[in-house]
This record gives C-alpha cells, sequence and structure tokens, in this order.
C-alpha cells in the first residue's frame, strides 16, 4: 500500500512492480521534476484544521461522504478534506482514492496531499488540494453568467490533459466517473479533474480490473460497460464526449426537459445532419467563428460512439481540441471567420484544423470549395443510449433556469446500498464556502450494480454531413500580394478518419 509511506516516490519504488521505472520515466508520467511529498496527517491536526468537522466548514457532500474545508496552521496549507461516512471494513473508496492518487500528480487533477487516519473506526481521511472556486457542473448550471466559448474550449482541453495522464500512466488509471460535478476549478479558474473513488489503476487483463464490477454516473455510463471485461480507458473517452456535450450544449447529460432527456440521443443526430448550431447553449449563442463549434461537436460524436474500439484516444481528443484552442486564441481567426462568413457564409462547412497567424500587414481571405460537391462527410455509429425510466436532472434551455438535480455515482468498490430514487429537494443542500453557493435537492439512486447498465437500444443511421473548404491566405507586402503556404488550412481532418462501421 504505497500511501502508508510519507514519500508517495518511495513508496512506488518499494512496493509497486509497475513502477521500477518510475524515476527513469518520472517526467514523462509525473510532469513533477520534485518528488511529490504525501503527508500522514494526525486525526486531531485534522479536527481542529476543519473546526470540529463543522458545519462552517463543510464544502459539500457526495455520495460517499462529506468535504470539508481545513485550514492546516503546521503546514500553512487550505486543504480540502474528504471524510467517508462509510466504515473502512466497507472497503470504502477512500483506500482506493489514497491508493491511486498517491501514484499520480498532475496540474490538471485535484492531488493528494495527505491522509489521516480515524483511530475511533479506522476510516481514512483524504487530505487533496483545495479548489476554491467550484465545480464546473456549477459553472455551467448553477450560475447567472455561463462561461464563453473561450473558457469552455480552454476547460475541455485541460480536462483532456488530466484524462491523457491518466491513460498515460503505467500501468493506466481509468477514472470511471468522468462528469462535470468532479472538474473542480482552481484559484486560477483552471479546470482539475477529481473524485477518484471510483478509479481503477491496472491494464485491462489485471485481476482487479477484470473483477471489479461495472460502475460510474448514470448518463455519463459508457453503454458498452456491462461487465468488468468490457472497461478500457475508452470507457472514459465515452464519458469525456458527454461532458463536451454538456459544455457546448449547457445542459444535463440527462434532462427531461428535452426530448429525448439523454444528451447522446438528443445532439448527436443534430450533429449527424449538420444542425450544429441546435446544440449551441442559447444563453451564450454561437461561437464567433462557427467552425469552433462543428469541431467540438465533432470530437463529442467521436467520443460518444457506440463501439469502444471505434473512438479515439485520449491522445487524439486532447490534439484536436489543442487546434480547436489555437483557433480561439488566435484573434484573427475571428477577423477571418467574419470575412469568409460575409462570403456567401460558405464556411458552413468547412472543417478548418489548423492556423498558424500572419506576422505582417493586412491578409486577404480567399475561398475554394475543394473534393466532391457530394455532402459526403459523416459521423457514424455513435452510442444511442436507453434511459428507461430514470429521471435525473435538468433546466430548459431557453429563458429560464431552473434548480438543477444532479446525476450521483453509482455503483462502488465496496458494499452498496440500495435505496429507492428520491427526489425530495428537502434532503439535501449543497452547500460550498468560498466559491458558489448551490442548493441541490438530492438524488438517490438504487445503487444496484446493474443500474449501471445501460443498454443501448437505437442504432443511428449514418447521415452526410457538409463539403470541404479550403481557405487560403494571402499577405501583402510591399504592394506585392503573396500567397502564405503555411497557412493552407487542413480541411476535413476530423471526418475523414475512420469513420466507417
Ligand atoms: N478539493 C475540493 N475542493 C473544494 N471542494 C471540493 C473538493 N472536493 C470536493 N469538493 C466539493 O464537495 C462536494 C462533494 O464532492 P464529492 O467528490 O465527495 O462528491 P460528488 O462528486 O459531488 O458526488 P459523487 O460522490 O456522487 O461523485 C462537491 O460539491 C464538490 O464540489
Amino acid at each position: 500500500m504505497g500511501y502508508f509511506s510519507c514519500n508517495a516516490e518511495s513508496a512506488i519504488a518499494t512496493c509497486d512492480s509497475y513502477n521500477w521505472n518510475l524515476k527513469k520515466n518520472r517526467k514523462k508520467h509525473t510532469h513533477n521534476h520534485t518528488p511529490f511529498k504525501i503527508r500522514e496527517f494526525s486525526y486531531s491536526d485534522l479536527h481542529s484544521a476543519t473546526n470540529a468537522f463543522s458545519q462552517d466548514n463543510l464544502l459539500g457532500k457526495g455520495s460517499h461522504g462529506y468535504v470539508y474545508k481545513a485550514h492546516i496552521h503546521q503546514y500553512k496549507l487550505i486543504a480540502a478534506v474528504k471524510r467517508s461516512k462509510l466504515n473502512s471494513s466497507n472497503n470504502c473508496p477512500s483506500e482506493n482514492e489514497i491508493e491511486i492518487l498517491s501514484r499520480v500528480h498532475h496540474p490538471r487533477l485535484v492531488n493528494l496531499l495527505g491522509y489521516a487516519v480515524d483511530e475511533s473506526n479506522q476510516n481514512k481521511l483524504i487530505v487533496v488540494e483545495f479548489m476554491p472556486n467550484g465545480s464546473l457542473y456549477e459553472l455551467l448550471h448553477c450560475c447567472s453568467k455561463p462561461p464563453n466559448w473561450t473558457r469552455r474550449v480552454r476547460f475541455a482541453l485541460q480536462i483532456a490533459r488530466g484524462v491523457h495522464f491518466l491513460h498515460c500512466s503505467n500501468p493506466p488509471v481509468i477514472h470511471r466517473d468522468i462528469k462535470s460535478s468532479n472538474i473542480l476549478l482552481d484559484g486560477n479558474f483552471n479546470a482539475r479533474l477529481g473524485d477518484f473513488g471510483l478509479s481503477l489503476r491496472g491494464h485491462v487483463e489485471d485481476v482487479v480490473v477484470k473483477s471489479t464490477p461495472p460502475a460510474g454516473t448514470l448518463g455519463y455510463l459508457d453503454p458498452a460497460y456491462l461487465a468488468p471485461g468490457d472497461l478500457s480507458t475508452k470507457s472514459d473517452v465515452f464519458s469525456f464526449g458527454i461532458l463536451l456535450l454538456e459544455i457546448i450544449s449547457g445542459r444535463n447529460a440527462i434532462d427531461v426537459n428535452y426530448s429525448p432527456p439523454s444528451v447522446v440521443d438528443w445532439a448527436v443526430p443534430l450533429i449527424k445532419s449538420g444542425e450544429y448550431t441546435e446544440i449551441c447553449d442559447p444563453r451564450i449563442g454561437l461561437p464567433e467563428d462557427d467552425g469552433v463549434l462543428r469541431q467540438l461537436a465533432v470530437v463529442a460524436a467521436r467520443c460518444v460512439r457506440k463501439t469502444a474500439a471505434k473512438r479515439p484516444a485520449m491522445t487524439e481528443v486532447m490534439d484536436w481540441l489543442k487546434v480547436v484552442c489555437k483557433r480561439m486564441s488566435s484573434p484573427i481567426w475571428n477577423n477571418i471567420g467574419r470575412r469568409v462568413a460575409r462570403v456567401g457564409r460558405v464556411m458552413e462547412s468547412a472543417r478548418v484544423m489548423k492556423y498558424e497567424p500572419l506576422d505582417d500587414s493586412m491578409e486577404i481571405v480567399k475561398i475554394s470549395r475543394i473534393g466532391s460537391t457530394r455532402r459526403n462527410r459523416k459521423v457514424s455509429d455513435v452510442a444511442s443510449v436507453d434511459l428507461g425510466s430514470v429521471v435525473i436532472g435538468g433546466h430548459k434551455t431557453n429563458q429560464e433556469i431552473k434548480p438543477v438535480i444532479r446525476s450521483k455515482s453509482i455503483g462502488s468498490l465496496g458494499e452498496i446500498e440500495s435505496e429507492p430514487l428520491d427526489l425530495d429537494n428537502n434532503n439535501q443542500t449543497v452547500r460550498r464556502k468560498g466559491g458558489l453557493a448551490v442548493k441541490m435537492p438530492a438524488v438517490r439512486l438504487s445503487k444496484s450494480r446493474s443500474m449501471g447498465m445501460i443498454q443501448s437500444s437505437t442504432r443511428l443511421m449514418n447521415k452526410n454531413i457538409g463539403n470541404g473548404v479550403v481557405v487560403k491566405f494571402f499577405k501583402k507586402t510591399n504592394g506585392k500580394e503573396l500567397e502564405d503556404s503555411k497557412l493552407l488550412v487542413d480541411v476535413g481532418k476530423l471526418e475523414l478518419k475512420g469513420e466507417t462501421n
């Protein structure tokens, strides 16, 4: 058990045969040039740091326990302390979370700072970095000023980096519970992936991975993950795709105010028929450069494909999002987008993936069509989730934002309670200190293992979308108009690769 050591690296070196090469590969795997320290705090330190686990220090409540803000004066540290409501005899997820977090460290994760043992019941308390700005869930669904496109694209890329890091670790870490409420915002409003209670560390053929029952959160759960043996990093890719659809549309993964309630069933047919604007969050409107919306939508649709093997790896997703991010952050793109839009809206069907900004003077944009005029690009075979009668969530897209009910993780590594579906508002108020104040009705799902097994009932038809367009850029230097070949736009990259069933 690596976390019993004060220094995670030494624990790994002595206890973990997978990581004999950790030192050698540290740069690649940890992004940290100095080893990160995992401290063993005393229970009494945390008791006083959280003001005896007072209501005032309560940051929120999850399905496995409570999270408190802690001022740990000895270390001049503000941290978040997670206290499980289960006994450790129940194989509570905090054990697993500490075990995994003691081996990974990355700027895009909510990293482990240490742990403490409650002597009275042997429960482990987890001490992680404090995230003062709430969760992405709160920002997207409960905030009066929803984030703009620049921030949304940035969040998507940051989360992709975190997930990519986990998948590239040796052995890989599969998070299994990627969702907007597990994306927390740090002091600089950067997105961090947290809550590793359901995560698994190991290769797919490892016994632990092969014997752990499926778990996750309804609405985000990969429909192809029906049995332990189905798990792979591609299940996280599916959940990430759902999260991306949520970021684009501002709607919940499951929302009964929409028909169909599943974001996949709702968004993917629209994406496949090229109606990207229909899935855009109406509160912020279209991005200035509508190619950004198209690219994000296509990435999301590919992540949620029904067949796990056909989904992209996180490394590809990350690369695509980097391009979108670059496109967003190049002010010149907005200019170009406007000009192109003016020329008969030809950009409607462009798939622009690469751009390097001009270095000087004036740019002129010329447009030429390439390839077939047939609408021959498709996003195919994406997953369709039959939600049955489970009701979670929602706000309307139009004007009014209603209080939303958030999906909870289901399944666990430990004993699973059986509780009825309960939508009574009185039960739970999630309180944030120092972040956004959110009142949330409780959703208690029946936490049976089978509950996570959402069967796909619909197979979506392929539809063709769009034509390719090339945008060429010219710069004027000393009165001469020169074509800049570097600025030739790569068209249709996303849609062209591997779209067949
Ligand atoms: N490091 C942190 N800093 C600040 N707030 C946190 C931190 N970790 C969790 N929280 C807050 O505490 C609350 C509970 O988090 P927790 O991870 O236990 O459960 P959850 O993700 O909300 O639900 P579930 O357990 O169903 O996944 C959330 O509202 C979250 O925003």
